[in-house]
């Protein structure tokens, strides 16, 4: 048996500051692991992202989100007032704004780049947001006659956000987006198997009626999979949804 000097520190999850989502995840995004986020446009999945590292920034700390589809700085300081207005410390937006770095990649090799340059910050941040983790996949994928290629460089990505996650104790979120798999019932995640694999935690978020999201938990390290939450986009923040 391998002996350990000391014992390992358990550090908390990163919450979104949406108690149902939290609660399904044990507290939040975990650290040490890679949640992917995926679902169809529109379904709340950079709101997820976008409000753990809000949560992050009220904490005091940092947190870097590599933004590839041109991140609204608009919702951030929605989130961010919200956020404010609902805590008791004396920061203002611009102490919030500080705390979040922002890597913007506008194509398939910024991104590469953004992914292995978060090294450098690993350290410094409790939180990496990938977002969208495929959609310059998709794009090159079409294009794609390696057989697998484009996949593949997004396989190498994620597992190098894993071994910062497992390195530093960060918590790593992706998002992805779904495609519509002509042999199944129902949309599926970008990056099949080979993403699900490296990822260890997987959240599925769903639009349903009255602008309600469901989330449902499809993959954690010790939570059942299977179960779901239900959230609500609102102005200032995530609201509880209704069940249904
Ligand atoms: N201030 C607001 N109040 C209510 N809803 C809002 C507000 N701002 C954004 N939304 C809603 O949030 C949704 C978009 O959420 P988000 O950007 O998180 O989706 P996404 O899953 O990341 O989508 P995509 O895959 O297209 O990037 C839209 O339905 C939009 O109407």
């Amino acid at each position: 048996m391998r002996a350990r000097a000391k014992a390992v520190p358990v550090s908390d999850p990163i919450p979104t500051g949406c108690r149902p989502v939290d609660e399904l995840m044990g507290g939040g995004f975990e650290r040490g692991v890679v949640t992917q986020v995926y679902g169809p446009p529109a379904a709340g999945k950079t709101n997820l992202a976008l409000a753990a590292a809000v949560e992050v920034a009220a904490g005091g700390d940092r947190a870097l989100y590599i933004d590839t589809e041109g991140l609204s700085i608009d919702r951030f300081e929605q989130l961010a007032e919200g956020r404010l207005d609902r805590g008791d410390g004396d920061d203002d937006l611009d102490a919030l704004a500080s705390r979040l770095v922002i890597s913007e990649a506008y194509d398939f090799d910024d991104q590469r780049e953004a992914v292995r340059d978060a090294e450098e910050l690993a350290e410094e941040v409790e939180l990496i947001v990938l977002d969208s983790a495929t959609g310059f996949y998709r794009l090159e994928r079409a294009g794609d006659t390696q057989g697998g290629e484009s996949l593949r460089k997004v396989a190498k990505q994620v597992t190098h956000l894993l071994s910062l996650a497992r390195r530093h104790d960060v918590a790593v979120v992706i998002t992805n987006q779904v495609f519509t798999d002509p042999e199944g019932d129902r949309d599926r995640a970008l990056g099949g198997n080979t993403l699900n694999h490296w990822t260890g935690a997987i959240l599925r978020v769903d639009r349903f009626r009255g602008g309600n999201r469901r989330v449902t938990l499809e993959k954690h390290r010790s939570k059942p999979a299977g179960d779901t939450a239900t959230f609500r986009i609102v102005g200032d923040g995530l609201a509880e949804g209704a069940d249904g």
